[in-house]
C-alpha cells in the first residue's frame, strides 16, 4: 500500500496544542494505516536503502534487517508518535499537603533527533510544586519517555514534558531541564564527543528566580551519560 506523498497539511498530536510549534508536526492522515501496513511499506523501504547502498540482502546477517528496523520504527524508537501510548497519569490528593517543589531527576533520555534519525542521549530533570494534586513519581519518567520516543529536537521535547504534566498536575508550577548528548554532533559532522545540549523549559513560580535556583541547585548539572 502506498500512502500519499504530496499531502502537505499537517496536523499535530501531543498536548492538544494544534498547530503551535511545541506539537510535533504530523500529516492529517498520520493514523490511517495500522501499524503492520506501515511496518510492511518502511521494510521496503529500508531494504531499498541498503540495496542502493551495495548490500548484498542474501547475506544471512543482512536479510533480516529491513524488517527489524520497520519494527524498531513503529514500536520502539517511533512508538511515542501514537497517542494511545501516552502513559495515563493517574494524579492522587496531596494528602500529606507537601508544599515544597518535588524534583525527579536523572531521568534516563533515550530519543531520536530528527535531522539526521540519530540517537539523543541524555537526562531530563523535572520539578512541580503541588496545587492540591500529585502524580505518582514513575509517571514523570513514563511521560519522559512518551515524548523522547519520536523524532525530536531538544528544544520541543522539553517544552512537551512541561506541558503535559501542567495539564495533568493543574498547574503551571511545572520545569524541566535536559542535559543530552547528539549523536549527530558526537559521532558525524564536528564529531565533537564532549559537547552536549541543555534546554530548560521554566513555568509560573519556576521563573522567579528563586524558585529556578533552588531546582537547579538539587539537579546540580553533572549529568553523567
Ligand atoms: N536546535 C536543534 N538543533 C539540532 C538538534 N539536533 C540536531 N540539531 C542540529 O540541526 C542542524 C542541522 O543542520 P544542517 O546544516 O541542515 O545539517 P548538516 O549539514 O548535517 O549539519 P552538520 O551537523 O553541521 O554537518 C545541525 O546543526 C544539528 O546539530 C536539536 O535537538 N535542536
Ligand atoms: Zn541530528
Amino acid at each position: 500500500m502506498k500512502i500519499d506523498s504530496n499531502f502537505e497539511e499537517f496536523e499535530s498530536i501531543g498536548n492538544n496544542h494544534i498547530g503551535t510549534s511545541e506539537s510535533t508536526p504530523l500529516r492529517h492522515d498520520a493514523f490511517k494505516l495500522s501499524k503492520e501496513e506501515k511496518i510492511d511499506i518502511i521494510k521496503d523501504d529500508v531494504r531499498h536503502i541498503m540495496e542502493t547502498l551495495g548490500l548484498d540482502l542474501t547475506d544471512d546477517s543482512l536479510k533480516g534487517t529491513p524488517n527489524r528496523v520497520a519494527k524498531m520504527f513503529v514500536k520502539e524508537i517511533f512508538g511515542g508518535l501514537d497517542p494511545d501510548k501516552k502513559p495515563s497519569a493517574s494524579t492522587f490528593e496531596n494528602k500529606y499537603k507537601y508544599g515544597e517543589m518535588l524534583v525527579e531527576k536523572n531521568i534516563t533520555v533515550y530519543s531520536t533527533c530528527e535531522h539526521h534519525l540519530l540517537p539523543i542521549v541524555g537526562k531530563a530533570h523535572i520539578a512541580y510544586i503541588s496545587n492540591g494534586t500529585v502524580v505518582g513519581l514513575s509517571k514523570m519518567n513514563r511521560i519522559v519517555d512518551y515524548f523522547a520516543k519520536r523524532p525530536q529536537v531538544q528544544e520541543r521535547l522539553t517544552i512537551q514534558i512541561v506541558r503535559e504534566l501542567q495539564e495533568v498536575l493543574n498547574t503551571k508550577d511545572v520545569a524541566c531541564v535536559i542535559d543530552a548528548k547528539h549523536l549527530c554532533v558526537n559521532s558525524r559532522g564536528i564529531r565533537d564527543i564532549e559537547s552536549s545540549t541543555v534546554t530548560s523549559e521554566f513555568g509560573g513560580r519556576f521563573k522567579d528566580k528563586a524558585t529556578r535556583r533552588e531546582f537547579l541547585d538539587y539537579i546540580k548539572l553533572d549529568t553523567k551519560f
